[in-house]
């Protein structure tokens, strides 16, 4: 398969797979601020670039609707992702970001928004080098404008945004294959809710089984198990954040997370962002925690139900509680929340409470790709520590 555009791009080509010769680290380079193009790239007439500044409620409610109605859907149509606002803006202004990578392109005439992407900053621990990355998302196209090659202009105007403050890696996930993953991870999915999963078409009754078999196959408890258990405060950001770092110590491509970090991606934000620690009832000590993000999905075609609530296995770190009750207990959570599933990848070591809490395997994948840096040997799964949202 041509990949035209990613055949120009520093990053891992088909064609290299294999080539032993070639070492880990950066594919090109850093260059001089004076040689990037200090002006954006060349839209199609009719178009022009904006900065979507996620903090004037007009234009974040614009982006929202942008990727309500074009954002990404699954293969069959079924669902389509529905980031909120307040989770948008959760994921766009962590600490150290940048304004100026949150990009649009508007209608000139119109002023209508038809294009998005954006990048955040991040240290990206590979192996043991530490990389300051942007992590770009919600790379989105109006349907209307689809398969126009603007993609690749939206991706080297966000280039030159990133090469401009002196970054020059970046990481990315997509459910597409492109040059070239360094790992690939699946969706898990565990039902609280099977009815509604069955309704809309995405679980099935399985043979032998009757509906209200299978709502208590997947029953939870009424509560939680682990003593101590509570929502994350800000106190207790220095523990979580010394747990989380020295959890992710052990696998090969990881968010460097300082405690300032920890405070915007863990502390619980209604809507947005779970967390619940585990303090022990005798010393005080915070020994675990787990997390989830909320996003919804927008159910497409269907007459009884508009909106999928969806969480999202976040980061979770198991010390002194097994990981099988800690997990346990963030679906119990979830289904006290009203959440109807609750997803997870294999990466890290979900894989060892996946099939035992009752999840069943996705039929999405989730490619991992760095841009500007050479991973030597593809991952396993259970070797990436890095969820991006
Ligand atoms: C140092 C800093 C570096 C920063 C930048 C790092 C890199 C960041 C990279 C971005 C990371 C984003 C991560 C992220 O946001 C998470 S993945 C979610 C991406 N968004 C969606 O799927 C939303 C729905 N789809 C669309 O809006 C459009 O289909 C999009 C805009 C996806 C493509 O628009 P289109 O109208 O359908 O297509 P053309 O314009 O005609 O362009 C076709 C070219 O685009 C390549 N393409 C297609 N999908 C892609 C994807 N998901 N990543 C990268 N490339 C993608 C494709 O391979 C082809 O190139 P090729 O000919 O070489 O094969
Ligand atoms: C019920 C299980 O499926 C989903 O939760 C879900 C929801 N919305 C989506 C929107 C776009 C989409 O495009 C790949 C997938 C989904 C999926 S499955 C993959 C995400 C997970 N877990």
């Amino acid at each position: 398969m041509r990949h035209r555009f990613w055949e120009t791009q520093p990053v891992g080509q088909f064609k290299d797979a294999g080539d032993i010769s070639l070492s880990e680290g950066p594919i090109e380079p850093p260059a001089p601020l004076s040689a990037v193009k200090p002006e954006p790239y060349n839209l199609p007439a009719l178009y022009e670039w904006t900065t979507c500044d996620m903090d004037d409620e007009q234009t974040c409610a614009e982006v929202y609707s942008l990727l309500t109605n074009n954002y990404v859907e699954d293969d069959e149509n079924m669902f389509r992702f529905n980031y909120s606002k307040e989770f948008l803006r959760w994921a766009l202004r962590p600490p150290g970001y940048f304004k100026s990578w949150h990009i649009g392109v508007r209608v000139k005439a119109s002023k209508k928004l038809v294009a998005f992407i954006t990048g955040v900053p991040a240290r990206i621990r590979v192996r043991n080098e530490v990389v300051r990355m942007a992590e770009v998302n919600f790379l989105c196209v109006h349907k209307k404008l689809r398969s126009k090659r603007l993609a690749p202009v939206m991706i080297k105007e966000v280039t030159r945004r990133v090469h401009l403050e002196n970054i020059w890696q970046a990481a990315y996930t997509a459910g597409v294959v492109l040059p070239t993953p360094f790992t690939t991870c699946r969706y898990w999915h565990r039902s609280l809710n099977p009815k509604k999963l069955i309704d809309v078409g995405f679980s099935r009754l399985g043979a032998r089984m009757t509906m209200s078999r299978t709502i208590r196959l997947y029953k939870l408890p009424g509560s939680t198990a682990t003593p101590g258990l509570r929502k994350m405060e800000l106190r207790d950001v220095p523990a979580v954040t010394r747990l989380l770092r020295e959890y992710l110590s052990q696998y090969v491509v990881v968010p460097d997370l300082d405690e300032n970090d920890v405070e915007h991606w863990l502390l619980p934000l209604e809507n947005v962002v779970e967390s619940y620690v585990v303090e022990s009832p005798e010393t005080h000590e915070v020994t675990d925690f787990f997390s989830f993000y909320s996003l919804p999905s927008s159910i497409l075609n269907n007459q009884n139900h508009s909106v999928l609530k969806a969480a999202y296995s976040y980061y979770n770190v198991a010390k002194k509680t097994p990981l099988l009750q800690l997990m346990n207990d963030a679906l119990i959570v979830a289904k006290q929340k009203d959440y109807d599933v609750f997803n997870a990848l294999d990466a890290m070591h979900n894989e060892t409470f996946l099939k035992e809490l009752k999840f069943g395997p996705g039929d999405g994948q989730l490619h991992y790709y760095l841009y500007n840096y050479r991973v030597r040997n593809a991952l396993r799964p259970s070797e990436l520590g890095l969820v991006l949202l």
